[in-house]
């Protein structure tokens, strides 16, 4: 019989019977989900975030449009190969089965971001969630993968050098696109193309292996608590169990069924604010399953790196549209979201442009 310690340490969740009361959410009404039907009953608000083909004639308006009501879309044809897919999430099942001591071992330290442990934004919450992750945000995940695979560590980071590549240039797309539908384009963001043209990094990526074992009580467990990310935008590859929902005020929470083969597109905080709040930064969350487990990779494409001022596009403000938000380096968005998460946005304001 393991000790209480022992039972609640969140590498081995999926191995307890009863829900230990420190995970125990309660939940109200507006937290459920709402039946499709219900959300669709006006025959105005679709059923859930679009599967958009990249390839499509087309795609710059229906990606745009989804942008706007959601926040959030689905994408087909985005020219990541079905193998990496496949691999990214075998090297983190093969991560998460590993006994708890082990994935301990790679813990994140108390200064670094990278390594194993609970969701980034437990300590805003005061139940624990059911999951656990891996980060890999700087190069100190080569160090953990020693420490993982001691004889297979050149092929896990491999496939995670690859992987990142493929995610970068992916995102760069998907942004070009997005402010096209804006009508405006990477040049109209200062920052962004002197950085690009000096071929540096426009955004700084992380990724974020999620895991979330199967669990007794579904319905009163939350493994990932209702959040926006503080990116640009956030490309999600989730396995073949659902458990994804994002919120949209009209239809309450819905659910993103896993597509094979299909990315999930969140925008983040920092281009809500680039956008002058016309695009959302989706309310998304994780709930979990009672015979299934699940994997999610997120690859959180943040914003640059030192000084660089955040602001909205000067093209998309006018007398009309004055500026909502005040500039804002990435380093200090992160400070004030980590102080006051989900009033970040609220916080950098401009509370009355006029004056
Ligand atoms: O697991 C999921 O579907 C969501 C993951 C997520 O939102 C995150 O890692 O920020
Ligand atoms: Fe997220």
């Amino acid at each position: 019989m393991p000790s209480l310690a022992e039972e609640i340490c969140i590498g081995n969740l999926g191995s307890l019977q009863t829900l230990p009361d420190s995970f125990t959410w309660k939940l109200t009404a507006a937290d459920s989900v709402l039946p499709p039907s219900s959300a669709v009953s006006s025959g105005t608000v679709e059923e859930s975030i679009p599967v958009i083909d990249l390839s499509d004639p087309d795609v710059t308006t229906l990606i745009g449009n989804a942008c706007k009501t959601w926040g959030a879309f689905q994408i087909a044809n985005h020219g990541i190969s079905q193998k990496l897919l496949d691999d990214i999430e075998s090297l983190s099942k093969t991560l998460f089965d590993m006994p708890s001591e082990r994935k301990l071992e790679a813990a994140s330290s108390d200064k670094g971001v990278s390594g194993y442990g609970e969701p980034r934004i437990s300590p805003f919450f005061e139940k624990k969630m059911w999951s656990e992750g891996f980060t890999i945000a700087d190069a100190s995940y080569r160090n953990h993968f020693i420490s993982l695979w001691p004889h297979d560590h050149t092929k896990y980071c491999g496939i995670m050098e690859e992987y990142v590549d493929e995610m970068e240039k992916l995102a760069s797309k998907l942004v070009s696109c997005i402010l096209g539908s804006l009508g405006v384009t990477v040049e109209d963001i200062g920052w962004a193309h002197k950085l690009e043209k000096s071929g540096s990094k426009v955004g700084r990526g992380a990724i974020r292996l999620n895991h979330y074992p199967v669990c007794p009580e579904p319905e009163r467990a939350m493994g990932l608590a209702a959040h926006t990310d503080s990116t640009i935008l956030t490309i999600l590859h989730q396995s073949n169990t659902g458990g994804l929902q994002v919120f949209r005020e009209e239809s309450g929470w819905i659910t993103v069924e896993p597509v094979p083969g299909v990315l999930v597109v969140n925008m983040g905080d920092l281009f809500h604010i680039l956008s002058n709040g016309k695009i959302p930064s989706v309310v998304h969350r994780a709930k979990v399953n009672h015979t299934r487990s699940r994997i999610s990779i997120a690859y959180l494409w943040g914003g640059p790196a030192g000084e660089v001022q955040i602001a909205p596009i000067s093209k998309l403000i006018g007398p009309v549209e004055p500026s909502l938000y005040r500039s804002i380096t990435w380093k200090e968005y992160l400070q004030i979201k980590y102080e006051v998460f989900d009033k970040a946005l609220d916080a950098i304001r401009v509370i009355n442009p006029t004056n």
